[in-house]
Formats: structure tokens, sequence, C-alpha cells
């Protein structure tokens, strides 16, 4: 099998999407799941391994890394994309949410980086290019967000991993955020919060995943670009 792509969090949106853009294109992925989606079956009958992985404990990221090294002895490149977007509002524990936004947004990342950097390396040293780590981070990291203050100080920790881990892996493996505002919706969005988000950026529109497919095409297709954001948020920051 050629080094695989690892997506974490692919059971869905746009996690799935990119699982699915890197399979149709002959790819070989290696996705994680917490919730077993009927998406992962058909992932795992077009030829994905489908690694079952809760990051909600020291224990389940530990568990997933041995597993993936079971797995692969190569990684072209991990997408960091997990994540759960929660907020003060629907948790009374603050220090919970606190300790659940970081573990999931930021150690999680970082332990995967550091525990499984020599199958990335593996990779650069047959391949001779750099391998890449890509950190799904979001627009909030620039702004702060006073109703998911966790959360937003958890993806600016996952922004500041970007910046060390691409200094400590040069040459070897390229590191860089993509920086999302809305893409898509959640099913459960009314009208009201749809149109009042719609109007946070001058383009006005719910983009869809193609935005952050054609992202992430561009860094692992570039040998130069490291420690760097891109942001994609249709110029909410001008608004
Ligand atoms: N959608 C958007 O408009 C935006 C997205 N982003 C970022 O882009 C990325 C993808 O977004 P989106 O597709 O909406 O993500 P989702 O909210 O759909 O979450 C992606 C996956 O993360 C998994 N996950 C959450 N917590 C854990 C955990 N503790 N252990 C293992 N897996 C977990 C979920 O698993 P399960 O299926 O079991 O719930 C889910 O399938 C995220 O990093 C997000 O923060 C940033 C800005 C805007
Ligand atoms: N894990 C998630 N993170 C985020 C989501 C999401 O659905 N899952 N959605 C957003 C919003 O689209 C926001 O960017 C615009 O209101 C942010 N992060």
């Amino acid at each position: 099998m050629t080094s695989p792509i690892l997506i974490t969090g692919a059971g869905q949106r746009i996690g799935l999407a990119l699982a699915q853009h890197y399979i149709a294109q002959g790819q070989a992925v290696i996705i994680t799941y917490r919730t077993r989606h009927n998406a992962v079956d058909k992932l795992e009958q077009l030829g994905a391994v489908c690694i079952y992985a809760d990051f909600s404990t020291d224990d389940g990221i530990s568990a997933f890394i041995n597993t993936l090294k079971e797995h692969t002895k190569s990684l072209r490149a991990v997408v960091h994309n997990a994540s759960s977007w929660d907020c003060e509002a629907n948790n009374p524990d603050f220090a919970v949410l606190f300790d659940n936004m970081m573990r999931i947004h930021a150690k999680t990342p970082y332990l995967i980086n550091l525990m499984c950097a020599e199958l990335l390396i593996n990779y650069q040293q047959s391949e001779k290019v750099p391998a890449d780590i890509i950190h799904l981070t979001d627009y909030v990291v620039e702004t702060g967000s006073p109703k998911h203050l966790a959360y937003a100080a958890s993806k600016a920790a996952l922004d500041n991993l970007t910046k060390s881990f691409s200094a400590k892996y040069a040459p070897n493996i390229k590191v860089n955020s993509v920086a999302p505002s809305l893409i898509i919706f959640n099913e459960h969005d009314d009208e009201q919060y749809r149109a009042k988000t719609l109007k946070k950026s001058l383009m006005g529109i719910e983009p869809g995943c193609q935005e952050i497919i054609n992202s992430i095409d561009l860094l692992l297709q570039s040998h130069y670009i490291t420690g760097r954001s891109l942001p994609v948020d249709g110029g909410r920051h001008l608004k």
C-alpha cells in the first residue's frame, strides 16, 4: 500500500468529504471514527482503513496511536480534523468543557504529531519530498469567541502548535493550518441562525466542503509552504 493519508474524525461532513476525495484519486486513506456512521462502512468498502478512536481520554489517544502503527509504517500526511464545536452555554461544568476542548483540539494533535513523526519521516526518506501535517483550526483563532471561549482557545493552541511543529520538523515534514469560518451548516441550524451567519462574511455563502479540499490539496502539492495558516473565511475579517 502506498503511504496513506490519515484523516481524523472522518465519519461525517468535512472529514468524510476529504476521505472520499482522496480515495477517488487512488490515494490510500486511513480514517478515524468515533460513531460508526453508515458512511464509514462505505469508506471501508472503498478500501479505506477505518480505525475506531475516541480521543476523549489519554488512553483513547494512546490506543489509537498503537493501532495506527499496526496498520502502517509510513504516512503521506496527517489531517487533524476531529473536533467538537462545544460551548459554555451547553456545559455548566466549565472545567470539564475546557479540558475536553483542549484534549480534542490540542492534546490529540500534539501527541499524534510527536508519536507518529517517524511514519511521516519514513515517507519523506522514501519519496525525497516532504510529508505534511495539516491542522484544521478556525477563523476565531484571530478574534476569540465570546460564545465558544474554550473552543476558540483550544483552536488557538492548535494554531500555535503549527508554528512549533513546523520549526521542529522542517525540512522533512511541512506543518500548516487551514483556518475556516462557515463551511457547512449543521442540520439543526435554524433559518435565523443561517441568515445571520451568512451575513458575517463578504461572500455571504455556505461554500461547502470543496473549499477545504482545495485548500488541503494546495498545501499537499507545495514543497515550500510551512508554518502558515491558510484562511478559508469568505472575507469575514473585513466585514
Ligand atoms: N463546519 C464548519 O463550518 C467549520 C468547521 N471547522 C473545522 O473543520 C473541521 C471539520 O469540521 P466538521 O466537519 O464540521 O466537524 P464535525 O463537527 O462534523 O466533527 C468531525 C468529527 O469529529 C469527531 N469527534 C469529535 N469529538 C471526538 C472525540 N472526542 N474523539 C474522536 N472523534 C471526535 C466527530 O465524531 P462523531 O461522528 O462520533 O461525533 C465527528 O465525526 C473541524 O476541525 C472544525 O472545527 C472550522 C470552522 C467551520
Ligand atoms: N467541529 C466543528 N467546528 C465548527 C463547526 C462545526 O460544525 N463543527 N462549525 C462552525 C461554524 O460554521 C462557524 O464557523 C460559523 O458560525 C465553527 N466550528
